[in-house]
């Protein structure tokens, strides 16, 4: 049968854009459909204008550093819908620079929602991103699922009084009061962007500490910043239902506390995004929340049918969703092997205030495997102590498998830890030993050459499988 296109991608995001101009440079037929933006989540509701809010919200804090150095800089006020205004023309600026790489590789780009007629076939209907485009229907030999997540809403009354990420983007005040429900990234990120900006905040979390998953010596050093950033932290609690009065919102915790805010914000996880895709006229398999299953090679279990980024719930990052793409594409069209990435040493970083990166094992995960020695440190960086913040402390941690002493885990909180981390995933990567960061001549005065010059054994970890 002849096809329209030899490869047809679902959602112009992180994964699929890379997918189909990879797949499209050497010599296929593809078009991708998307429904709401080009670029995704990552460049519109995600980690671009995420990043210009973080930056927004330091400002305030280096005018008031710059007494300590003999300035007598103001902090002066912010405006809030500049900022909006100034964020939307880079995204439209970024959006229009996506369309045209696409259109550049030869990709055809078709706007609307993608459905499953069969697996060969998709409805493109009309969607936001163009509700006067003309609905058609379009076939493919191959196809690959890249449609992204959706925030989750925890299932209490009043939910929907929330804003989730989405909103955050487009309010059209700053709040002055916000709770934030949830201190996963997107929490951790958020309560310091309204803080920094001068909000009060109060952020809920289930646990004694924020940010799961993460090695418990920077879980601990994070709660200590939170708390020096101006926010009041909620650990042990859960909220039970959002009410309104007026423009006011009460949260009520299972602790019996209520707080009052201009802002309910739920920050508690995300979901693939598999709504109206017609999979039932597949033989797609979804496990848990919606995630499509797939194989190693990112294939669903319908034949000729892959699925790539946060719609598979691996590692929920623009770089692995792009890392995904690229190998699948590879694998599809090319003629030399594809592309290798180290999936298991992907570096991740938490745009707090200061922010918080990592790399490989925390100290418990390396513990599974074999004994481990653990090298930490504590200071206040230089710029803080004329600047004045010496409670904003910077912590650093080395996790050392001890049989062979590789570096299986560097964990940074601080100004600039994910650039520095950026680097230092590739020693990671390498398989690098202690010895060799020893080795490694520092960068003076610089708060990355504690990396190289840690030689005093913090503590010893036993093998606890
Ligand atoms: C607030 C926030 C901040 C983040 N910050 C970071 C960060 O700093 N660093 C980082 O690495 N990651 C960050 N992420 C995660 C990152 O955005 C995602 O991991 C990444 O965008 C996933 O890419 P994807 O290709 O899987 O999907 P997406 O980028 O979500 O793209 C999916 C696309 O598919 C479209 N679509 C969905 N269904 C259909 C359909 N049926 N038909 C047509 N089109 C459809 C959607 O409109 C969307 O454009 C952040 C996420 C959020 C929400
Ligand atoms: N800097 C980055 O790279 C970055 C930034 C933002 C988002 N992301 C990606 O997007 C994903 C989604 O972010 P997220 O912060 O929404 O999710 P998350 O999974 O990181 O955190 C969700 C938080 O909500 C809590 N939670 C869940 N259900 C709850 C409930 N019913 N009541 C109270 N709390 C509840 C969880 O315990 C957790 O603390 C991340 O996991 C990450 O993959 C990455």
């Amino acid at each position: 049968m002849a096809y329209d296109f030899d490869l047809l991608v679902i959602g112009a995001g992180s994964g699929g854009v890379r997918c189909a101009r990879i797949a499209a440079s050497y010599g296929a037929r593809v078009a991708v459909a998307e429904s709401r933006h080009w670029g995704g989540t990552c460049v519109n509701l995600g980690c671009v204008p995420k990043k210009l809010f973080v930056q927004a919200s330091e400002f305030g804090d280096i005018a008031r550093d710059s007494h300590g150095f003999g300035w007598n800089t103001q902090p002066g006020t912010h405006d809030w819908p500049s900022l909006i205004a100034a964020k939307d023309r880079e995204i439209t600026r970024l959006n229009g620079i996506y369309v045209s790489m696409l259109e550049k590789a030869g990709v055809t780009l078709l706007t609307g929602h993608a459905r499953f007629v069969d697996s060969h076939t998709l409805r493109i209907d009309p969607a936001a991103l163009d509700p006067d485009a003309t609905p058609r229907t379009v076939t493919a030999e191959r196809i690959v699922i890249a449609t992204g997540s959706t925030p989750v809403r925890p299932d209490i009354p009043g939910a929907e009084l929330a804003i989730t990420s989405d909103e955050a983007f487009h309010l059209p005040q700053r709040p002055e009061r916000v709770v934030i429900v949830g201190s996963g990234y997107i929490g951790i990120e958020f309560a310091g962007i309204f803080a920094g900006l001068g909000s009060k905040v109060d952020l809920i979390y289930r646990r004694d500490l924020p940010l799961r998953g993460f090695d418990e010596d920077m879980r601990t050093a994070l709660a200590e910043a939170i708390t020096t950033r101006g926010i009041t932290q909620h650990a042990h609690a859960n909220p039970t239902r959002i009410t309104q009065e007026g423009a006011e919102y009460a949260v009520t915790l299972d602790n019996g506390q209520t707080l009052r805010a201009d802002c309910v914000f739920l920050a508690t996880g995300r979901r693939p995004k598999i709504d109206g895709l017609g999979l039932e006229n597949t033989t797609i398999t979804t496990a848990d929340s919606g995630r499509i299953v797939v194989d190693a090679h990112s294939q669903t279990t319908q034949p000729g049918v892959y699925a790539i980024g946060d719609v598979t719930d691996r590692i929920n990052l623009t770089p692995v969703a792009i890392a995904e793409g690229h190998i699948l594409a590879d694998s599809l069209f090319g003629s030399a092997p594809p592309r290798q990435w180290s999936f298991n040493t992907t570096p991740k970083a938490v745009f707090f205030s200061p922010p918080l990166a990592t790399v490989g094992l925390t100290e418990a995960e390396a513990a599974q495997t074999g004994a481990v020695d653990v090298y930490m440190t504590r200071f206040t960086p230089m710029r803080h102590t004329l600047g004045g913040r010496k409670d904003r402390k910077t912590v650093m941690k080395l996790v050392v498998a001890q049989d062979s002493q590789k570096v299986v885990g560097v964990h940074i909180l601080g100004d600039d830890a994910p650039e520095m981390l950026q680097a230092v995933a590739i020693a990671v990567t390498a398989g690098l030993t202690k010895a060799d960061f020893d080795r490694t001549i520092g960068i003076h005065p610089t708060s990355a050459e504690e990396l190289v010059t840690l030689r005093t054994r913090t503590r010893e970890t036993p093998h606890t499988p």
